[in-house]
């Protein structure tokens, strides 16, 4: 049985649950040992009366791992409300002493990420682990209700989508211009010719120098492609994806957000509409907090703090200057210097959790902005065959899982949203 199901059992009941030491407690009469499996945890207590048990518990450790069976007891004081006295314990494997203990969870945080294959066990990873496969699975749900083909992009490719700075190159035989991919974007906008709409959940690859909160090398990317979908349409396809995830999550993981100490009250709030704010409202919300930023500039990681501050909702930004954005982004026809292009901000200083907009489906209008961004036609001679052959309005967005979940969860790095997380300095476990 799993350990969840002790809990739904009346008192008296005998059951056998298997596990792992989570903690271990000797008093002078007794052993309290807290065992955890996949669904969670429970306390066992030991009679140290009981002289071949308590030999028995007094040689295991922390993860070491057993079968026990015992009796349930009503005790409040339990995790749980109630806890297993027990009456037989199976051991399989006494192991060492584990290096994780109090202190070392209280030290260097580096530390934590260089026994990351240990530390996965613990509580708060357990829960981020359990709300990860939640919004993993209601994205899938969500698109596929609505009629959105899964496909899958290359790994190896040979464009930017966004911008040569954060290419990883890769030793690809004898070739020298391989690379890992950005975004599956170009390959998206390939597939709706096929199929219409279609979305991806994959890896995406940024070499980012920076170690910031929000940043890694290597994060998990949903992202979406819809033939004839125009700008008004894909902010609402935000707003109802987000929403239908955080609903998702608020439904399935009341428990992990309580041991994350996460206020669910804010994805409460998470609901159509959200806050549209154009860029050029934002500039001036932001000169009117004393922010230094003229029309024209990029709005950081800081900025965009200042504004998911005013709002207790989601923000729709929208309408960026040209300069700012990727060459696909479609200008708006009535203000040409801006384009139809929007990013999502989650409240609470999150920031940007999605990028996405219209595409230019002109194939004059792409190929003048392709030179005018000083960039080469031919590098991007398959993506202008799309507006060659066929071609049609359509729009799209990528989604940063990990930073969803790092909001969802209310966490303080991106870092712990992911179970192995890529950073500059990081590669292993
Ligand atoms: N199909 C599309 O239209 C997607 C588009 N080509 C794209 O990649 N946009 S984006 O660069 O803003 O990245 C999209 C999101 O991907 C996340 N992102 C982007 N870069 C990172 C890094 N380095 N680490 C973690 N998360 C990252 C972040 O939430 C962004 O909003
Ligand atoms: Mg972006």
């Amino acid at each position: 049985m799993s350990i969840k199901d002790v809990f739904n059992l009346s008192e008296g009941t005998e059951v056998t649950v298997r596990g792992w030491i989570y903690r271990k407690r000797e008093l002078r009469d007794k052993i309290f040992l807290v065992v955890r499996d996949g669904s969670g945890i429970v306390q066992a207590v030991i009679n140290k009366s009981d002289q071949d048990l308590s030999s028995i518990a007094s040689k295991l450790n922390v993860e070491s791992s057993l079968v026990l069976t015992g009796v349930i007891k009503r005790e409040p004081r339990a995790p749980g409300g109630a806890e297993i006295h027990v009456k037989s314990i199976n051991w399989y494997y006494a192991g060492y002493a584990f290096p994780i203990n109090e202190d070392a969870a209280k030290a260097d945080s580096e530390y934590l990420f260089d026994v990351r294959h240990l530390w996965i066990r613990s509580r708060k990873m357990w829960a981020v682990l359990r709300v990860r496969h939640t919004v993993f699975g209601a994205i899938h749900e969500f698109f596929r209700s609505r009629g959105y083909y899964e496909v899958q992009g290359p790994m190896f490719v040979s464009a930017a989508v966004e911008g040569g700075s954060t290419l990883f190159p890769v030793k690809y035989f004898d070739r020298e211009d391989v690379y890992l991919t950005q975004s599956s974007q170009f390959y998206l906008e390939v597939l709706i010719y096929a199929l219409e709409r279609v979305y991806t959940i994959a890896p995406s690859f940024r070499a980012e120098p920076s170690r910031t909160r929000r940043h890694l090398t290597e994060f998990w990317h949903a992202e979406a492609e819809e033939a004839w979908l125009q700008f008004d349409g894909l902010l609402n396809l935000l707003e109802d994806l987000i929403t239908y995830i955080v609903n998702k999550v608020l439904e399935e993981r009341q428990d992990e957000l309580k041991l994350l100490n996460r206020d669910a009250k804010v994805l409460e709030n998470v609901k159509p509409p959200f806050q549209r704010v154009s860029y050029d409202e934002a500039i001036n919300i932001l000169q009117s907090k004393g922010v230094g930023i003229k029309w024209g500039d990029d709005i950081g990681a800081d900025e965009e703090r200042v504004l998911t501050l005013q709002f207790d909702k989601p923000i729709l930004l929208h309408h960026f200057p040209e300069q700012i954005k990727a060459f696909y982004h479609r200008n708006d026809p009535s203000r040409p210097e801006t384009t139809l292009s929007v990013d999502v901000l989650a409240p609470e200083g999150y920031g940007e959790i999605v990028g996405g907009g219209e595409r230019i489906y002109d194939y004059e209008e792409l190929i003048s902005k392709i030179k005018r961004f000083g960039l080469k036609p031919e590098d991007y001679d398959w993506y202008l065959d799309l507006r060659r052959y066929g071609s049609v309005p359509h729009a799209g967005f990528g989604l940063g899982i990990d930073r969803l979940i790092m909001w969802i969860c209310g966490l303080e790095h991106i870092r712990d949203a992911v179970p192995f997380p890529r950073d500059i300095r990081r590669i292993k476990p």
